[in-house]
């Protein structure tokens, strides 16, 4: 049985839940269940914090996990990134009261407050800046306030949270983090498959299939337009000057698409959502 690791709480664990479910995966039906097993999958399922999935598949107690980059990095584990699962997405920064701060060498002998104290401590060291780290749990936007650092090193999303406490990024970019499948390094036999199946589920979430006739002189410039991810599929009409097309669409793209389609002369766009592919 493949030994699967998943975040039992916090920002990625509703997503991951969802596209392990998404991916014909059987999740768990009580929020504290802690290990779930998935007999017809051939996978077991354990419920972890996302900070200590690294640890686990790391040392090989488990076989891969769903985390978080800037996690995986932070925790020293020999774990692998595998993929880019898509979600999660956040960077990490330095910050600092409003207009304090300029560059990173500003920081220089002084407090910074995080709770990622591996990764800063190993990003400090390669641009040979020494500071003192107060490693704190959470909440360290208040480390500043309070008193008990002169800056903070974290994972910022909106951005609204430093805002709040009067604090503004400076510096160079940290890391750039998203949520990731990780391995041991050890070659296991399901693995493949998960892959396969988490990336059907990525697919899915990215893409629409976009379905439009066209006049025959308009198709080359339409397949341009549109190119697909192999290339579109072109069907005959009964009318001998018409195509009908088949085209993979970026889901992010799909609007801007249909209204270029659209100018080129292309009719009846109808636009489908997937649920799942293998490409
Ligand atoms: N807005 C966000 N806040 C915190 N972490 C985020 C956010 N968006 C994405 N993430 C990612 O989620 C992971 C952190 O998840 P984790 O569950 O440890 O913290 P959390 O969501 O802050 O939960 P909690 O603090 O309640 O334990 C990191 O990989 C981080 O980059
Ligand atoms: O840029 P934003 O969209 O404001 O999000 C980033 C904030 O959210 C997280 O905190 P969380 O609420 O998880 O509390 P924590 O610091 O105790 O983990 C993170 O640690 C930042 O503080
Ligand atoms: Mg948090």
């Amino acid at each position: 049985m493949l030994r699967i690791a998943v975040p039992n709480k916090g920002s990625l664990s509703e997503t991951a839940a969802q596209m392990l479910f998404e991916a014909g995966y059987t999740g768990r039906r009580d929020p504290r269940d802690l290990v779930v097993a998935d007999p017809a999958n051939d996978v077991e399922f354990f419920y972890l914090r996302p900070r200590d999935i690294a640890t686990y598949v790391g040392s090989g107690a488990l076989d891969v996990g769903i985390t978080g980059r800037d996690l995986l990095l932070d925790s020293h584990s020999p774990a692998k990134e595998i993929a880019n699962l898509n979600f999660g997405d956040s960077t990490f920064r330095f910050a600092g009261p409003a207009g304090r701060f300029e560059t990173l060498a500003d920081l220089a002998g002084l407090r910074v407050a995080t709770s990622y104290p591996g990764l800063v401590e190993r990003f400090l060291a390669t641009h040979d800046v020494k500071v003192q780290l107060v490693t704190l749990d959470g909440a360290v936007e208040s480390a500043v306030q309070l008193g008990v650092a002169d800056a903070v090193a974290d994972v910022v999303s909106t951005g609204s949270t430093l805002r709040k406490a009067g604090l503004e990024i400076f510096g160079p970019v940290i890391l750039e983090s998203t949520a990731v499948l990780i391995d041991s390094g050890n070659e296991k036999p399901g693995i493949a498959t998960l892959l396969r199946r988490l990336q059907g589920v990525l697919v899915a979430r990215q893409y629409v299939l976009m379905d439009y006739d066209i006049p025959v002189a308009q198709l080359d410039a339409a397949c341009q337009l549109a190119p697909g991810i192999e290339s579109p599929t072109v069907s005959s009409l009964h009318d001998p000057e018409w195509v009908a097309v088949r085209v993979m669409i970026p889901r992010k793209e799909m609007n801007s698409v249909m209204d270029d389609l659209y100018e080129l002369g292309a009719r009846a766009i109808l636009v489908t959502t997937i649920h799942n592919a293998r490409l």
